[in-house]
C-alpha cells in the first residue's frame, strides 16, 4: 500500500506578543494510505487544523519532514495544489448563485471541463437543487456544495475538517455516504472529526493527536483490539447461578463483577480457563463475548493519558 501522506517529527511554534510561545505541534508522526478513509481524532486545540494547514502549504513548519503523494511540501506545493481538494475553512458562497452556477464559475476559472458540474452534483446529492440559488439551502446542502467544489478537479486527496459540524443525523449520515463513495470512486480522503461513532463506521484507519504528538495510529479493527479492555461478559443458563460462579472465579484469582444478569470477568489469559473453573462447580457458560471498546473509549484514554502525562513533565503550553 502506498503513502499519500507522510508526516514524521512535524514541529509547530506559535509566537504572539500576549499569548506567547505556543507548541501547537510537537514531534507529530502521521502516514495515510491510498484509497482509504483516514480519520484523524483528537481533542480542541490538539493540533489538527494545523497539521491540516502544513499539509496544504498554507502554514509552514517549523522543522519535521512532509510528503504528500511522494513529493515534499511545501517545495512541491504549488505543483500538489491541483492533485488536493480541501474543505478546511467554512466555505464562502455567492448566496444568489445556484450549485451550478458556483461550480460552472470554479470550472472555469480552473480549466476543467464543465460537463464535470453536473458529475459532482450527482455524487453530492444535489443534482435535484441544482438551479436554485444557494441561500435557500439547508446547511447540510451547502456542506455538500463544499465537498462537490473541493472534488471538482478529482483530487487523489481530499482534506476534510469536521465536514459534519452541526449537521442533524440525517445529515452526517448523508456526509458518511458521500465519504464513502468517494473514497470507493478512488480518492484517498484524509477527515478530521470530533464524531467519533462516525468515524469508527466509515474510516479504515485513524491517527490520533494529543497536545501535538501522535498517541495512537492503525487500521479501525487494529486500534480497537489492541485496546480492547480485556474483560469478558459471561452469561449462565440461570442468573440465579451467578453468586457461587463469582465466587468460584474469584477463587482461582480472576476478578469478578456480578450484574443482574452477567458477570464481567477479568484477569484471564485465555477465555477457556473461565469455562473450566465454572464445570468443576458443574456450571455451564451460556454466553462468553469480550466486552466491546468503541473508539471513543480509546481516544478518552489515550487523549487522556497523554495531556494527564504532559501535565506532570510540566511542558503543556
Ligand atoms: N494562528 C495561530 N496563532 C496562535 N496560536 C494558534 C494559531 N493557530 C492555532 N494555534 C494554537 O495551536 C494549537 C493547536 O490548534 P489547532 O487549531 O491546530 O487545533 P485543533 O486540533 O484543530 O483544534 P479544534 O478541534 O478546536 O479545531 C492550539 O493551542 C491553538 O490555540
Amino acid at each position: 500500500m502506498s503513502a499519500v501522506v507522510e508526516i514524521r517529527g512535524l514541529r509547530k511554534t506559535f509566537r504572539s506578543v500576549r499569548r506567547g510561545t505556543r507548541l501547537a505541534l510537537d514531534g507529530f508522526d502521521m502516514t495515510v494510505h491510498a484509497g482509504q478513509v483516514h480519520g484523524f481524532l483528537g481533542p480542541n486545540g490538539s493540533g489538527k487544523s494545523t497539521t491540516l494547514r502544513v499539509l496544504l502549504g498554507l502554514t509552514r513548519a517549523g522543522a519535521g519532514e512532509v510528503r504528500v503523494l511522494g513529493e515534499p511540501v511545501p517545495q512541491a506545493s504549488p505543483r500538489l495544489a491541483r492533485h488536493i481538494g480541501a474543505l478546511v475553512e467554512s466555505p464562502r458562497f455567492f448566496p444568489h448563485f445556484s450549485a451550478w452556477d458556483t461550480l460552472a464559475l470554479l470550472c472555469d476559472a480552473g480549466r476543467v471541463p464543465r460537463s464535470r458540474v453536473d458529475e459532482v452534483l450527482e455524487l453530492v446529492g444535489l443534482a435535484d437543487r441544482a438551479r436554485d440559488r444557494v441561500r435557500t439551502y439547508s446547511l447540510g446542502m451547502r456542506q455538500r456544495l463544499a465537498v462537490a467544489m473541493a472534488v471538482l478537479k478529482h483530487p487523489d486527496l481530499l482534506i476534510l475538517d469536521e465536514p459534519a459540524n452541526g449537521l442533524d443525523p440525517a445529515g452526517i449520515r448523508q456526509m458518511r455516504d458521500l465519504m464513502r463513495a468517494l473514497a470507493d470512486s478512488g480518492m484517498t480522503v484524509l477527515l478530521a472529526s470530533h464524531i467519533l461513532a462516525e468515524v469508527q463506521q466509515l474510516c479504515d484507519s485513524v491517527t490520533i493527536i494529543s497536545s501535538g504528538r501522535h498517541v495512537g495510529a492503525g487500521s479501525v479493527a487494529d486500534v480497537l483490539s489492541r485496546h480492547a479492555s480485556g474483560r469478558w461478559r459471561v452469561r449462565l443458563e440461570s442468573a440465579d447461578e451467578l453468586p457461587t460462579a463469582a465466587r468460584a472465579l474469584t477463587a482461582v484469582g480472576m476478578r469478578v463483577t456480578v450484574l443482574a444478569d452477567q458477570l464481567v470477568v477479568s484477569g484471564i489469559t485465555r477465555t477457556g480457563e473461565i469455562s473450566r473453573a465454572l464445570a468443576t462447580h458443574g456450571l455451564y457458560v451460556a454466553e462468553l463475548s469480550p466486552e466491546a471498546v468503541g473508539l471513543e473509549d480509546i481516544f478518552l484514554r489515550l487523549t487522556d493519558a497523554s495531556t494527564a502525562g504532559r501535565h506532570r513533565l510540566g511542558v503543556m503550553a
